[in-house]
């Protein structure tokens, strides 16, 4: 019999819907709270997201968990039997586990409270455009900030049974990158009539990837992927227009910062020699991921002592979360969930295993029992 979260996960898994376009996503997590004794709870919604209050018994503190909730533009490969319904869509970040563990929380001190209060945050738009910022200055989450956050992510890397986590930074600093080139276009065979913006685009792709390995210090970690380029209409047309998509990940502000600085030159430098027209979008920007040094150090303590999960203490990540806006304005910190699995995040075959659904709902309210003592 499957527990009611893994359940729970395998509805959402079939419905992703893009950042603040999960209504889909909220109605049924609406849905499931109704179901749910209602004495100690107050519901809210904010956009697409949901923030649920959870009444202790002689509050002192208020404790806050986090859970994303939007999906990704890929295409699923899982050959699972409950696969995304939503063609082009795929739950391919575990929002869809973060939700169900989030929804198993709420559900486990509905009906055990603790001495405190706990306030669940079901967020949307992590993938982008962020959907972390504009909910803390949400008016509906004024009077309910936590005075501790905690969120997990999972991690395909790592065994069920397995939290990975540090002190200090967990995920770096991001920027997203939208570059459009405007030129000439024209004929395939009068190439000296226009000006091909796929050359343009090629060659800037190629001197983006030298800012990291030229112009960054190699002891402070940086990435540049494009990860996307779009540019033609028929092989037999010179293109006019091309467009880059990317993002740029820093473990250091100064880092994100000289790197924007070089992007602007390299674009000065394509401009000016293939007499074009270069416009960059910097999208929107996360903040790292900074754990609390003293809340992690006694979490990973209290880690030690369980016998069902395995504590390791990893390295930084290039990955991005807007949960580090959370963490900005309070104390707390994000973990790795390990969940098994040989394909990536963002992989279209991506499989976590749902066993640590369970063992993360466990561990959580475990923890903010513990806390709450
Ligand atoms: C955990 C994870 O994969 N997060 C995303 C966050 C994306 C931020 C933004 N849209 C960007 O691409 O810069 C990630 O890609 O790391």
């Amino acid at each position: 019999m499957l527990s009611p979260f893994v359940e729970l996960r395998r509805q959402l898994h079939q419905i992703p819907e893009p950042g603040f376009q999960e209504f889909k996503t909220q109605q049924l997590l609406l849905d499931q709270l109704a179901k749910l004794p209602q004495d100690r709870l107050t519901i809210r919604t904010w956009r697409t997201g949901i923030l649920v209050y959870i009444k202790g018994l002689n509050p002192s503190k208020r404790f806050g968990y986090r859970a994303d909730m939007d999906g990704l533009p890929i295409t699923e490969e899982t050959g699972l039997p409950f696969p995304s319904q939503h063609p082009g869509y795929m739950h391919a970040c575990g929002h869809d586990f973060h939700m169900s563990i989030g929804m198993g929380v709420v559900t486990h001190f509905t009906e055990n409270p603790i001495q405190d209060d706990l306030v669940v945050l079901f967020q949307p738009a992590e993938e982008g455009p962020g959907g972390a910022l504009p909910m803390l200055a949400a008016e509906e989450l004024q009077d309910w900030m936590p005075d501790q956050m905690v969120a997990l992510h999972i991690a395909p890397e790592y065994p069920v049974g397995t939290i990975a986590v540090r002190p200090e930074i967990l995920f770096a600093n991001t920027s997203e990158l939208f570059i459009d080139l405007l030129g000439k276009g024209g004929h395939a065979a009068y190439p000296h009539q226009a000006n091909d913006m796929i050359i343009a685009a090629t060659q800037m792709v190629g001197q983006l990837q030298t800012i990291v390995s030229r112009n960054v210090n190699p002891l402070d970690s940086a990435v540049i992927t494009i990860g996307k380029m779009e540019a033609g209409t028929k092989q037999n047309i010179i293109a006019e227009k091309a467009r880059l998509e990317g993002t740029i990940r820093t473990l250091s502000a100064a880092s994100m910062d000289k790197i924007k600085g070089r992007i602007e030159a390299v674009a000065a430098g394509i401009e000016a020699s293939f007499e074009c027209q270069v416009a960059i979008d910097w999208g929107s920007n996360y903040r790292q991921v900074y754990n609390d040094p003293a809340l992690t150090v006694e979490f990973m303590d209290w880690l030690r002592g369980r016998d069902n999960v395995t504590l390791y203490e990893c390295t930084e990540a290039m990955t991005g979360e807007d949960f580090g806006y959370f963490l900005e304005k309070i104390p707390g910190f994000m973990f790795w969930l390990g969940v098994d699995t040989p394909h990536g995040l963002h992989h279209a075959k991506l499989e976590p295993n749902e066993d640590a659904i369970d063992l993360a709902i466990d561990t959580i309210t475990a923890y903010l029992r513990y806390k709450s003592s």
